[in-house]
């Protein structure tokens, strides 16, 4: 269960990263030492900042400016690629489409999956079935943002190593069965400057994974986190770390340990702010429940049922715009 928390800590993970090839990484003590932050900031946050993560600030940038150069575009323009449930709910959706408790959200947004080819999962894939949409403009978009992808899911592999270990397990939890093919989402988002109509980026929400990497603009606060006692705690952007958190899958696998901390986007800036989402989440058709090693930290009492991964995202996506 999660402790109270009034901000997010910064952990350096160069150590962990060092070692995530090595099955005995969690007899280092360098790496002990990173484990016992993201334990830390799991429990009582659910949010942590990542430093010492071997993706440069520049390309960081560069994907933030790219996403920018997109959503400067006109409206026809970005809807050569519009989302449809024909594409799998992949492609661009324009500002209020997207809505969160029933309020339509302040955002612009492209919806990127993991490729999912026809029958792959049987019926349980069915409403994902497709491929993503690329515009042609900015022109290197799609080559950079692929780059990009394959570098988060990386990174998100090896973090999710300390967080096995975090939970007392073996490191490579997360492999196999559980995420060793995992599903993935990237949202590149825009979220207009304030305005005199609603002024929410992106309503109360949890993620739906195992773990997200947010890259987000700038000079801008915008993105909050809700504590305990329910106060909203800013999350500023500290150049050159990703802001990561706690998915609804981990928050089952921990039995709870870990919560899917709930967290809001609101603009107030007079500047546009943009954002790249990527959620590291498990394979797709897996069942995932309480982990046993894990039953022990919390009273031996499994608070929680099983879920399959991919009816969680289904009914997410179902229910995130309004059908015509
Ligand atoms: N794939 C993820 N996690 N997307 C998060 C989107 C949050 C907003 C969405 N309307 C909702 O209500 O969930
Ligand atoms: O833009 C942000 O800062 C956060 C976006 C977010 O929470 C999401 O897309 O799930
Ligand atoms: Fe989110």
């Amino acid at each position: 269960m999660a402790a109270d928390f009034s901000s997010i800590p910064i952990i350096d993970i160069s150590p962990l990263l060092a070692k995530s090839d090595d099955p005995k990484m969690g007899e280092d003590s360098s790496v002990l030492d990173v484990v016992t932050q993201l334990d830390k900031a799991c429990t009582e946050a659910g949010f942590f900042y990542v430093k010492g993560h071997g993706i440069p600030e520049s390309l960081l940038k560069e994907v933030r400016d790219v996403t920018r150069q997109f959503f400067e575009l006109p409206y026809e323009e970005k809807a050569k690629i519009k989302m449809t449930p024909a594409n799998g709910f992949r492609g661009y959706e324009k500002i209020g489409e997207n809505v969160t408790q029933g309020v339509p959200d302040m955002h612009e947004a492209i919806d990127c999956y993991r490729e999912v080819t026809k029958g792959m999962y049987g019926d349980l894939g069915k409403v994902m079935e497709g491929c993503n949409q690329w515009p042609e403009n900015p022109p290197k978009m799609k080559v950079l943002m692929e780059e990009y992808i394959i570098l988060c899911k990386d990174l998100a592999r090896k973090i999710m190593c300390g967080i096995a270990l975090a939970l007392g397990g073996s490191p490579y939890e997360f492999e196999g069965h559980r995420a060793g093919d995992p599903f993935w989402v990237m949202r590149i988002i825009g979220y207009p400057a304030v305005s005199t109509m609603n002024d929410i980026g992106c309503g109360a929400h949890t993620d739906y994974g195992l773990l997200t990497l947010l890259n987000q603009d700038e000079n801008i606060n915008a993105l909050q986190v809700r504590n305990l006692s329910g106060e909203w705690i800013s999350a500023p952007p500290i150049p050159g770390t990703f802001v990561c958190n706690i998915g609804d899958m981990l928050k089952i696998y921990s039995n709870g340990l870990y919560e899917s901390t709930l967290h809001r986007v609101i603009n107030n800036n007079t500047k546009y702010r943009v954002s790249v989402a990527y959620f590291y989440e498990t394979n797709f058709d897996t069942a995932v429940e309480p982990l046993d090693t894990y039953k022990t930290r919390t009273n031996g009492h499994r608070k929680f049922e099983r879920a399959v991964y991919g009816e969680h995202l289904v009914s997410k996506v179902l229910s995130n715009f309004i059908h015509e």
